[in-house]
């Protein structure tokens, strides 16, 4: 017994109607998530291409095909938003012109419901590939959650490249004049298409959860400001290296810097620009950093960065490294152009008896204050007593 298509019709424009309700909700309370806006406002331009589609004709079908497309559209847009974590530039551009190209095709084959058909189906797999694509693109580690994306688009293009390939091949479609007259095939696709709506409503759920739960990690263990890690999740990480380090005997060291004559710098381009150079710095720090090393805004103007696998040696080439090339770095601050300095302290685990990470931090510290004393733009290495070291004098 083959369903009858206007009940179809109608059962998935009220699935749609009750998908777009829920998706407009968790819009509304999660704003910042860009994507779901996209999701919903795809899933609101279903709605009328369906409703469409049940009162035609009188209404010409072409132009409810040319509103279900544009719903793919948006849905694709949305999924490229989520993967890039913030809105796309130029979605009207590329909605206008697709809307024309297809319009416009539409339009020409209006009169034979077939290659209508055909170019409907065309365009709605090809819109399923290149949504499977960004899903796929986004390297997602929730694995489950890849796979039920791909299999959900997979089977809608499935649906529909059989779609395409019935009305191309199958002369029993060849002459059709309306969608009731091919109901076979149709129902198939409307009660895939509210499997589909079901589906789709139900991931972008899971999608947008997923999204705010890794904002709330970020925002726990990151610095606002640099995107370092703050002071908890940086100790929390190395209190764990430390403790490798010296099971397994390997080096370990700590670099603590600290930007010089920072004060003035706020005082006289005023804090903005001190924010700016904070995050100059934090960007420098990643340049000169493995990705195995923990950096860390540690206070104000003070930055901690934990080295596993380094000796003292190491340690001291990369901290000359660090404040060598960070005083020739142009900071552009509106109008002006200033340099700013760097004082590191240094502590090493090969230098005895530091069992916590408060002892080498203490230690470096030590040599920070040691490397201010003795006129700042240097590095330090903390040395048992007042053997004090300094490896390096800069004027
Ligand atoms: N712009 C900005 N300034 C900050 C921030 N956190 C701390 N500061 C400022 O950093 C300055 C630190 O000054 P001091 O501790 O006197 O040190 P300094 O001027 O760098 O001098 P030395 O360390 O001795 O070279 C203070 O003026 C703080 O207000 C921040 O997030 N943004």
């Amino acid at each position: 017994m083959t369903p009858d298509i206007s009940t179809l019709m109608l059962v998935l424009a009220l699935t749609t109607v009750i998908s777009v309700v829920g998706l407009l909700v968790a819009s509304f309370l999660n704003r910042q998530i860009v994507a779901i806006r996209y999701w919903a406002g795809g899933l609101t331009v279903f709605i009328p291409g369906l409703l469409w589609q049940v009162f035609s004709p009188p209404l010409p079908l072409w132009i409810s095909a040319v509103i279900i497309t544009q719903a793919y559209f948006i849905l694709w847009w949305g999924t490229r938003c989520y993967r890039f974590g913030q809105a796309q530039p130029q979605f009207f551009k590329v909605m206008l012109l697709l809307c024309l190209i297809q319009g416009s095709a539409f339009f020409a084959f209006q009169d034979s419901l077939r290659i209508s058909i055909m170019i409907h189906s065309a365009v709605v797999v090809g819109a399923c590939l290149v949504t499977m694509l960004e899903a796929v693109l986004m390297r997602l580690r929730q694995r489950a959650l890849l796979l039920a994306w791909v299999v959900l688009w997979g089977a809608h293009a499935t649906v529909y490249c059989r779609r395409f390939l019935l009305y191309a091949l199958d002369p029993a479609y060849a002459e059709v004049t309306s969608m009731h007259a091919a109901s076979s095939v149709e129902a198939v696709n409307y009660l895939e298409g509210i499997a589909f709506i079901y589906g789709f409503s139900l991931i972008c759920f899971i999608f947008t959860t997923l999204r705010l739960q890794q904002a709330l990690r970020r925002q726990a263990t990151r610095d606002p400001l640099t995107d370092l890690l703050n002071r908890r999740a940086f100790e929390e990480t190395s209190t764990r290296l430390l403790a490798q380090a010296r099971r397994f005997r390997r080096p370990l060291s700590v670099l603590l810097m600290d930007l010089d004559r920072f004060k003035s710098i706020n005082d006289q381009h005023g804090h903005k620009a001190g924010d700016l150079v904070l995050q100059a710095f934090a960007g420098h720090l990643g340049r000169h950093l493995r990705a195995t090393d923990l950096s860390c805004r540690y206070g104000g103007e003070e930055f901690v960065v934990l080295l596993p696998d380094t000796d003292l040696a190491q340690a001291r080439e990369l901290s000359e490294r660090v404040r060598e090339a960070w005083q020739r770095v142009p900071l552009d601050i509106g109008t002006t152009n200033l340099a700013a300095t760097v004082s590191i302290g240094l502590a090493s685990v090969a230098q005895g008896d530091a069992h916590v990470l408060d002892d080498l931090i203490e230690r470096a510290d030590h040599a920070l204050y040691r490397a201010k004393q003795l006129g700042r733009n240097r590095s330090h290495v903390w040395q048992e007593g007042l053997r004090l070291a300094s490896f390096e004098n800069v004027v």
